[in-house]
């Protein structure tokens, strides 16, 4: 167990940033925080960097208390969206100056630090660029020195914020894998914050979600999407959409329409809240076959087809995606209504405060639709 952080809390001004996020990072894990602007990940790593001290809580790594220690003690390595690079030095010189900063005692010798040098920027495939200035440098390029400084002082932990905020959407992409790879050879310790949620599923081992200073949920990047905690989650990873339902006993009600949903908090009536992902609108053949729907909108972006559809009996569009080969092997380009079921739903019972009381996740099978009482798998309370 690497690092445990209890119960942290930081408070701006009377403007809670962080309230009572705890969270264990294993040894040797990446994990992802992800949350919309303003939800506290920076806070949380500028705490975890030394940069800042929390108002209550603790971290602990490995057993010892590292909020006591100084910033520089910690073994941290920092990497930030703006690529904080001394414009004024090499590549090379940017890559040594963690160590060369020590002091004389701990200072390795000239020729040590050389070749830490060289072997870093072979890490990170720049070698080649140990005397070219940041400015004769790509956005990637520059990303890549600043971890290579950041490994230079051998951190246990390492912390990224944002680190490929500043680049554009294709160099993003190819550092994630790049960067994914790179912490399965060395295995460092990582907490990376983004706000990006493609970002966070893809490279992470586990995804830290905050939302307004708390945790919402944590869990891997396949638990996070698949069964989000609170509509929040569902919202923010998924684009789930929201369709006010009812619970009655065993039955799950719809729009007039009928699931079944077993045990959900004690089958008293609730009112739920029903989440639809985009993607889990499927499309079905018509007639006889699936909720007949209302194309409104119909939009081919890059190989997938998005539409808003008004479905039967619903009083708001929701929005579906599909592949275009999907859509081209059910439906004709003049069609205006289609068929579609629900491949899966997310059911929320909250209380007034918006926490979550009850949840469920179901999957039912491709069936025709309605259904009076359909045999739904029931997945998780
Ligand atoms: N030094 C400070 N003084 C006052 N308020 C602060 C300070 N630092 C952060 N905050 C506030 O705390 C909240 C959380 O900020 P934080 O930087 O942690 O968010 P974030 O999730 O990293 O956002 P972003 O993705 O925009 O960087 C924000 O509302 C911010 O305005």
């Amino acid at each position: 167990m690497a690092i445990e952080i209890s119960r942290l809390r930081r408070q701006f001004d009377g403007f809670i940033a962080l309230d009572d996020v705890s969270l264990t990072i294993g040894d040797g894990e990446f994990v992802a925080v992800l949350g919309p602007s303003g939800s506290g990940k920076t806070s949380l790593l500028r705490i975890l960097a030394g940069l800042d001290q929390p108002d209550a809580g603790s971290v602990l790594r490995d057993g010892q208390d590292l909020l006591a220690l100084d910033a520089r003690r910690r073994g941290v390595g920092l990497v930030f969206q703006h690529y904080a690079l001394f414009p004024h030095m090499t590549v090379a010189q940017n890559v040594a100056f963690g160590l060369r900063v020590r002091p004389w005692r701990l200072r390795p010798k000239t020729s040590a630090i050389k070749a830490s040098v060289e072997n870093l920027l072979r890490k990170v495939e720049l070698e080649g660029f140990a005397h070219r200035y940041p400015a004769q440098l790509s956005g990637g390029q520059r990303q890549r020195v600043a971890l290579a400084r950041a490994l230079a002082i051998e951190p246990r932990l390492l912390l990224l914020d944002e680190p490929f905020g500043a680049l554009d959407a294709q160099v993003r992409v190819n550092l994630r894998g790049w960067l994914r790879e790179f912490h399965r050879s060395f295995g460092i310790t990582s907490l990376f914050v983004t706000h990006d949620q493609d970002e966070a599923l893809e490279m992470a081992d586990r995804v830290v979600l905050m939302n307004r200073g708390r945790i919402e949920q944590i869990g891997t990047p396949e638990q996070i999407y698949r069964q989000p905690a609170t509509p929040f989650a569902s919202r923010f990873i998924a684009r789930g959409q929201s369709l006010p339902g009812e619970v009655k006993g065993q039955q799950l009600h719809l729009f007039g329409h009928v699931w079944r949903i077993e045990n959900f908090a004690g089958n008293d009536a609730h009112e739920v809240t029903v989440h639809v992902r985009p993607e889990d609108i499927v499309l079905t053949s018509l007639p006889g076959d699936g909720l007949k729907a209302k194309l409104l909108n119909l939009r081919h972006v890059a190989g997938t087809v998005r539409a808003s559809l008004l479905v039967e009996s619903m009083d708001e569009p929701i929005e579906a995606e599909w592949s275009e080969r999907d859509w081209a092997r059910h439906h004709g380009p003049a069609d205006d209504v289609i068929g579609v079921h629900f491949q899966a739903l997310s059911v929320f019972a909250s209380d007034r405060e918006g926490r979550v009381l009850a949840r469920a996740t179901l999957h039912p099978p491709h069936a025709s639709f309605p259904v009076a009482v359909g045999p739904w798998r029931r997945v998780e309370a």
